[in-house]
């Protein structure tokens, strides 16, 4: 049978939010404003680098100027995609991939990242050997918690199957797309685990192939 399972990016496969917050400062100090702290860039994760600037720009009282979110989205993106340095795997995660491949599952990947860095950190960290298909932040009109993105990759895969995050809009993403929610507790999410309607987690990478073969043998057996 068809084993498709769909991955979130940010806070999922790689911990990003240092470089999303190095970035985000990079900004600010360019424009003479006060620097945001991690835990402030972390909890602005989720929503894409546009909403990602838009709380940027509410947090040091920009928000009536209408030329600063443009301006610091801008500046925000080059910054980033120059350097994203400290960007790291998850532990496990390499051999996580390589067991679902003998386990034969279909892979692919449903970010809120935007295109071009999602496609920087996938062959920088040679992800995009695993992943059949992609959906990122701009790839459709709409972007998650639409589940949009999520069917579209889950039909290129060839069927529905697991979705795995870390995150509120991920859980509400995979509930509207009708899937099975796995989640990934050590990542980005602002509630407890328990608020997050989900049909499995885990919190260490190992975990996840013994999940996903369980899933799919049950559906089998
Ligand atoms: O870039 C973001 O805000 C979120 O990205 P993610 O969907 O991969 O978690
Ligand atoms: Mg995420």
């Amino acid at each position: 049978m068809l084993k498709s399972v769909v991955f979130d990016l940010d806070g999922t496969l790689i911990d990003s939010a240092p470089d999303l917050h190095r970035a985000a400062n990079v900004v600010l100090r360019s424009e003479g404003l006060p620097e945001i702290t991690f835990d402030q860039a972390r909890s602005f994760i989720g929503k894409g680098a546009s909403v990602l600037i838009e709380r940027v720009v509410e947090s040091v009282g920009l928000a009536d100027d209408p030329e600063a979110h443009p301006r610091l989205l801008g500046k925000f993106m080059r910054e980033y995609e120059r350097d994203p340095a400290l960007t790291v795997l998850y532990p496990g995660v390499i051999d996580a991939l390589a067991r679902l491949e003998l386990l034969g599952c279909a892979m692919g990947l449903c970010t809120n990242k935007p295109e071009a860095p999602t496609h920087i950190a996938l062959k920088h960290f040679g992800l995009d050997r695993h992943l059949r298909a992609v959906a990122s932040a701009d790839t459709l009109p709409v972007r998650k918690p639409d589940p949009a993105p999520l069917i579209k990759v889950m039909h290129d895969l060839g069927g529905p199957g697991l979705y795995v995050g870390d995150s509120e809009v991920d859980a509400e993403t995979a509930e509207r797309a009708g899937l099975p929610f796995v989640l990934f507790t050590e990542g980005y999410r602002k509630s407890p685990v328990e608020d997050l309607p989900h049909a499995y987690a885990f919190d260490h990478w190992d975990q996840l192939p013994g999940i996903v073969a369980q899933h799919f043998g049950a559906l089998e057996a």
